[in-house]
Parts: structure tokens; C-alpha cells; sequence
């Protein structure tokens, strides 16, 4: 279950559903109010023991229907339910309206201010105001109704499908949105419940199934899954195994260089070497040992030093200073061999803007502030106040760079130019605070290049079952190398835990690694 729906997408599955004749709108809904309910007792099994008391927000569409649903089903269960609706009974969808008349047969409804001004005693209060079809800010009551839980409630709050005022695409309040401590969304998440604000605002997530058997799109977004352990095995000789070359800064400037290429060795790289100009060689001789470095003054030294075809990919940017940077970056492109673009690598690249010949071998890494220098329209237009989701944005990044981006954050976008696109959420189950820590992303960098280089290499695909890295050859591997390296690195975060520096990222890999075998 990998795929991220938006709205639109859903609801054009909810039709084909309906269309193909295998349920019913009310039947989806039933079932959605059922998970709801499911979903409630097993987040808070202690409402489980005795029948509470609830509150059940309605809004005026079929978000507002589902809450008539759980309204009943806990009445059922004996529950003390209030509601409180937004709208007139005249003005709901026919199916939101029916189960509405349901609900209307066995209790109340009263005003939605009515009903908040009486939900201090409840124990759960259910907002069924707005899911996806939420189209302007909240006003009224229902801005009310945010402040009043995005100040902190006495009870357990419930959002069904998104808390209400979140937007389902961008994970940012349009306005104000409520607070949840559980959200109750259905058949596949929806990007605002990792983007941005999103996990904060939907406290946890919980996707229920509601029986909808139609296939998603092709080309959806899609979650980051955890690599399967074949993808990550070594084979044969160090050179199967390809070997990556991390260019380093000046004296005083090696560190994050050094960071990246030994995260690329731990990721399984054969050999790594650090292209060191003559200032620091002493610093880095003195600091490496199972790294290899190699001489690299300027563009003619690169040029040189690729020519030894057994290196796989390249990595630019973790300290190389953007002088350095600038001066290295057309050799490296030139090459269209793998190349992992990062920091400074970023900020040269701005600066001569995207006619440099990137291509779909190049994967570029950017935090915020480097993605707004490379494309500041999209950073704009994603940005607070924007309405293009940080999905779309990366999107038409790797389409105008025609090359992979991965667009850092707690939630990772990454996108390749064919429109490939896949999210990993630092949310939830999968949390991982303590990558921000100055040169997680130098690791990450490292991380990727390692698994480019190891694409390159003569793995033999026939054994391991499945197409190696560099199966499109520069299609698939860089995609492939970043999506991995973005899990891995959360991973070993999240093994480590607190106290975590980045230099702990790469020797945190082995029980990453180990434990993908298990
Ligand atoms: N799709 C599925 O597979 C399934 C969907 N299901 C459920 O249906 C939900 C989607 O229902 P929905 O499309 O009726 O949208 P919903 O969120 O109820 O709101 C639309 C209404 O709100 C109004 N409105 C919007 N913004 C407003 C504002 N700020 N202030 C005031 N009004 C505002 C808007 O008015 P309009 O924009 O048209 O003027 C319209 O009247 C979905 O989230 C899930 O819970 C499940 O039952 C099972 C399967
Ligand atoms: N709160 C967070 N939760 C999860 N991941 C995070 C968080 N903050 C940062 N990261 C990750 O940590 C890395 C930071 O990279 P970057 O911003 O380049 O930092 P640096 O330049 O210090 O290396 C990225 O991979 C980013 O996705
Ligand atoms: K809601």
C-alpha cells in the first residue's frame, strides 16, 4: 500500500468504484463510519470497556456524512452522543442527507456553536466538518472550532479523513485547522498527512480500508518503502562493487567531504576515494583510513581522474566551497557519469542557473534554502501563502533540471523528470528529530552517491532476481539510489536516537543494514 492519493484521485476512484457496480456511495461511507468507529476503540481501548461521550461535528458535505454514521454506531454501542451540524439538512449530498435522517430518527441535532460551547465533559470529540472537499479558510463556528483545539482540549479529539481547515495536497492549514490526536483517513493516505504541518496537526494516522477495489493510477505519488535486503547484499570483488569519488574542500573545509565518502563506504561502495586538493591532503591523510584519496587541484585533475571508468558516480557539494564547486561542476557534468549535487555544489549551480548540462544521472539534493536559490518560482508558489504542494514543486523541479531531485526536509520529496515521484515521511511511526543535526545531510549525500557507485558495478542480476541499480541505465539507479538512501539515513537515525551527530549516521549503518536482512 505505497501509494499517496490527492483528492482529486480519490474521488475519481470513489466514482469508478461506484460506476463498476461493487458498492454503493453509502455503502463506502457505512464502511468509512464503521473504520471510524474500529479505528477509535483499538487508538483508545479503554473506550472500549463502557459506553462515553461523544461529540460529533458535522459539516455540509460527506465528511459531515460520515460523522452522522459514527454518531449512530456509537449510539448503538450506547453511547451518550451530541451533534452539532454546519449547514441545513436541506443543503447535504444525498448520501451524507440519508445518513443525516438515520441519525435524526434516534437523537438530535443541534447548532454547531450550541454543541461547542457543551463539549467540555465529553470524552472524544469527533470532527466530521471538512475532508478533502474543503475549498476556502473556515469561518464562523467552524474557525472557532479550530482555535478552540489548536488550544488544547480536555478531550480525545478525532478528525475524520483530515482535521478540518488542513489542506489534503499541501499539509498546511488553508487559514486555521484543527488539532487532532487521531486521524481517521480512508483506502490511502493523502499528501497533506505527511507534508508540512500535516503530522503535527493530525496527531497520528490511521488509514482504514473501505473495500475499494478499483486499481490507483499509474502515476501517483508514492511513499518511500523500506529496500529489500538483495538490493543492499555485496557481491564478488571490491570492484563489483563500484567505487565513488567525493570531491573535498580546501585546508580547514574537509570534514563534511570526509562525512559523505565514509557513508558511501558503509553503504556498501567498494572503494571510495576524496578528491583532495594539495592544501588538505595532510588534514584528510591524517584523518582516513579505509578511504582512499586522490589528488584533485582543479577541473584538469578531475577530468584525469576520470578516465578510470571503474568509478561509478561522483559526489559535489559537501564542503567544497562554491569557488571550488563552480570550477569542478562542468567536468563532472560533462562526464554524464552519476553525480550527487549537494550545499555548495547547489549554490554553484545556481549561480550559472540550470544551463549547466545536468542530466538524469544527477541527483540534486536540496535543503529549503537551496531549493529556493535553484528554483525560486516553485519555492515561492510552495511556499506559506503558495498552493502548489512541495510534491508538485519537486516535481516540476526535476522536469526543469532534467534530473532526480530530492528536496530535503522531515518530509522528503523526491522526484525524477520522467514524473516519478515518492515522499518520505520523518512522521509518525517513523520519526527521526534527531537528523537535525549540522551534516545529516553531508551523510545523506555520501548515501546516495555510494548506492549510485554501486549501481555501476557488474552486479549480476540473474542471481539477485531482480534488475540491478543501474538497470535503465542513469533511469532508474539514481531514483532507485536516493529513495534507499533517504530511508536508510532516517533509519540509522532512528536506531541511534537521541544524541545523535552526523557522524554517527554511517556507523549506525551496519545494524540498519543487518537488520534489513532479518
Ligand atoms: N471520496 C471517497 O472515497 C470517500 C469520501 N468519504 C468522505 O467524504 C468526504 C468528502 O466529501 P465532500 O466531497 O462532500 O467534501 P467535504 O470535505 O465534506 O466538504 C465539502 C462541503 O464543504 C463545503 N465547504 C468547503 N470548504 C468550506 C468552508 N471553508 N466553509 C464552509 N463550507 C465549505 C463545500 O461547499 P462548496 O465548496 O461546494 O461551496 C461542500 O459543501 C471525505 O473527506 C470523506 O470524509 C467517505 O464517506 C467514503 C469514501
Ligand atoms: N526534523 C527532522 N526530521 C527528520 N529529518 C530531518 C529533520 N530535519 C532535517 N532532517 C533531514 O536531515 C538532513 C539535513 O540535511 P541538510 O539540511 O542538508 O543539513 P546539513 O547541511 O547540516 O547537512 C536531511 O536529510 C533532512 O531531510
Ligand atoms: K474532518
Amino acid at each position: 500500500m505505497t501509494e499517496i492519493l490527492t483528492s482529486a484521485q480519490m474521488r475519481a476512484l470513489e466514482a469508478r468504484e461506484i460506476e463498476s457496480g461493487r458498492a454503493t456511495g453509502r455503502a463506502l461511507m457505512e464502511r468509512a463510519g464503521r473504520g471510524v468507529v474500529a479505528a477509535l476503540l483499538a487508538h483508545w481501548p479503554a473506550l472500549g470497556n463502557q459506553p462515553g461521550k461523544a461529540v460529533v461535528l458535522c459539516g455540509p458535505g460527506n465528511n459531515g456524512g460520515d460523522g452522522f454514521v459514527v454518531a449512530r454506531l456509537l449510539r448503538n454501542r450506547g453511547w451518550q452522543v451530541a451533534v452539532g451540524m454546519l449547514g441545513t439538512a436541506e443543503g447535504l449530498p444525498p448520501d451524507a442527507r440519508a445518513n443525516h435522517d438515520l441519525w435524526r430518527s434516534m437523537g438530535r441535532v443541534a447548532a454547531l456553536d450550541a454543541v461547542l460551547a457543551g463539549c467540555a465533559g465529553a470524552d472524544v470529540i469527533i470532527d466530521a466538518l471538512f475532508g478533502i472537499g474543503l475549498s476556502r479558510p473556515l469561518e464562523g463556528a467552524a474557525r472557532r472550532w479550530a482555535e478552540m483545539s489548536a488550544a488544547g482540549l480536555a478531550a480525545r479529539v478525532l478528525a475524520i479523513d483530515l482535521p478540518s481547515g488542513l489542506c489534503a495536497e499541501r499539509g498546511q492549514p488553508i487559514g486555521v485547522a484543527a488539532r487532532a490526536a487521531l486521524t481517521v483517513s480512508f483506502h490511502r493516505p493523502k499528501p497533506g498527512h505527511y507534508l508540512g504541518a500535516g503530522p503535527d496537526h493530525c496527531g497520528a494516522l490511521e488509514i482504514v480500508d473501505i473495500g475499494i477495489q478499483a486499481p490507483c493510477p499509474e502515476a501517483v505519488l508514492r511513499r518511500v518503502e523500506r529496500p529489500a535486503a538483495a538490493d543492499l547484499a555485496k557481491v564478488g570483488h571490491k570492484f563489483d562493487n563500484g567505487h565513488a569519488l567525493v570531491l573535498c574542500g580546501g585546508y580547514g573545509r574537509s570534514g563534511a567531504a570526509r562525512l559523505a565518502a565514509r557513508a558511501a563506504l558503509r553503504i556498501g561502495a567498494g572503494l571510495v576515494s576524496l578528491g583532495v586538493p594539495g592544501s588538505a591532503q595532510m588534514e584528510v591523510a591524517a584523518q582516513i583510513t579505509a578511504l582512499m584519496m586522490q589528488r584533485i587541484e582543479g577541473a584538469e585533475d578531475l577530468a584525469a581522474a576520470l578516465t578510470d571508468r571503474r568509478l561509478g558516480a561522483l559526489c559535489l557539494g559537501p564542503g567544497l566551497g562554491v569557488a571550488r564547486a563552480a570550477e569542478l561542476l562542468p567536468v563532472a557534468l560533462a562526464d554524464g557519469r552519476g553525480c550527487v549535487l549537494d550545499a555548495d555544489a547547489l549554490t554553484a549551480l545556481a549561480e550559472v542557473g540550470l544551463r549547466a548540462p545536468l542530466h538524469s544521472g544527477c541527483v540534486l539534493t536540496p535543503h529549503g534554502g537551496e531549493f529556493a536559490r535553484l528554483f525560486p518560482d516553485l519555492a515561492e508558489a510552495s511556499g506559506s501563502g503558495g498552493e502548489m504542494s512541495k510534491v508538485e514543486a519537486t516535481r516540476q523541479a526535476a522536469v526543469r533540471a532534467g534530473a532526480v531531485v530530492l528536496y530535503k526536509g522531515p518530509d522528503t520529496v523526491i522526484a525524477a523528470p520522467d514524473g516519478r515521484a515518492f515522499l518520505h515521511a520523518a512522521c509518525y511511526e517513523r520519526a527521526a528529530p534527531w537528523l537535525a543535526t549540522a551534516g545529516s545531510g553531508d551523510v545523506l549525500a555520501g548515501m546516495i552517491a555510494g548506492l549510485m557507485a554501486r549501481g555501476h558495478a557488474p552486479l549480476d542480476a540473474a542471481t539477485r532476481g531482480h534488475a540491478p541499480l543501474h538497470a535503465a541505465a542513469q533511469g532508474h539507479a539514481p531514483l532507485n539510489a536516493a529513495t534507499m538512501a533517504t530511508w536508510l539515513h532516517a533509519e540509522a537515525a532512528r536506531g541511534f536516537g537521541p544524541g545523535l551527530i552526523a557522524e554517527d549516521l554511517p556507523e549506525a549503518l551496519p545494524q540498519v543494514l543487518a537488520g534489513l536482512a532479518g
